[in-house]
């Protein structure tokens, strides 16, 4: 059901790494990122409070090609390093629009960013300072999925956000299957039974667990986040 006013206080945004490429076949694309940090910045200034887990896939994926025959901790952490830079760019778009954001890391890197401490993310976050959580859970064999979900957790959000390329969550692939079928929403034991591959089971789990909805929706579709924030119909909704 819209409302007048945002259906939500406080949220965690999962970000992509491929969002910020655009159509580029690799890195960030700064109209792509200025134009999502504008749509993030609208929902602030709504009086929502926005946190940020960003993926690294536009740089390093720790299963992709580019990591084979390496040692997969290894791998996993240029990972999360690649995450760092995301969120760098990220604040800075979000800096440059108005926006108080501040970034901080799971793993220490202290020149750079400041650690993650939950009572700072939390300050943070109260003042009104969008926080970018920057290198995942800080830990290889994970995903930023599971980072979002953890963070979402430990903020106390009251929805996580899955914002990506596809609309919502099919019966399959849609980049794979045009028959594939949308689904308005769906259980968490529905999609982690089904192995509908959107998101990794661990994120799926902790979820779950915290009874933690996730929204999936269309970073590409203009307002699409606006709309998810506002109550609107838009994408698919992961429930307990
Ligand atoms: N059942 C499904 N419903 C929707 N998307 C799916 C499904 N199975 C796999 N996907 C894929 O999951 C991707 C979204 O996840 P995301 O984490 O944003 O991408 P990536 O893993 O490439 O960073 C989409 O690009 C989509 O092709
Ligand atoms: O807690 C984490 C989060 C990320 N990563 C590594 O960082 C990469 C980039 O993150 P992800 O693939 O989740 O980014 P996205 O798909 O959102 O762009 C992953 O492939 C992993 O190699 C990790 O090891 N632990």
């Amino acid at each position: 059901m819209p409302h007048d006013t945002p259906a939500h206080k406080r949220i965690l945004i999962k970000l992509s790494g491929e969002a910020l490429m655009g159509d580029d076949a690799f890195g960030i694309n700064q109209a792509v990122i200025g134009r999502i940090v504008g749509e993030i910045a609208e929902v602030a200034r709504m009086g929502v409070q926005v946190a940020v887990v960003i993926g690294g896939g536009n740089i390093f994926r720790g299963m992709a090609g580019g990591a084979v025959g390496m040692d997969r901790a290894t791998a996993d952490y240029m990972g999360m390093l690649a995450t760092v830079m995301n969120a760098l760019a990220l604040a800075d778009a979000m800096n440059k629009t108005g926006l108080t954001a501040r970034v901080m890391s799971a793993i220490s890197i202290d020149q750079v960013v400041e650690p993650y401490v939950r009572p700072k993310a939390l300050q943070y976050l109260e003042e009104g300072k969008a926080v970018v959580f920057a290198a995942g859970t800080g830990n290889p064999f994970f995903t930023t999925d599971t980072a979002a979900a953890l963070r979402g957790a430990e903020i106390g959000a009251e929805l996580v956000l899955k914002a990506t390329k596809v609309d919502g969550v099919y019966s399959a692939d849609p980049r794979k299957d045009a028959q594939a079928t949308r689904y308005a929403r769906l259980s968490f034991d529905e999609a982690m039974t089904k192995n509908l591959g959107i998101m990794d089971a661990t994120a799926f789990a902790l979820c779950r667990d915290q009874k933690l909805p996730i929204k999936v929706f269309s970073i590409f579709k203009p307002g699409a986040l606006k709309a998810v924030v506002m109550g609107a119909d838009e994408g698919t909704l992961v429930h307990v």
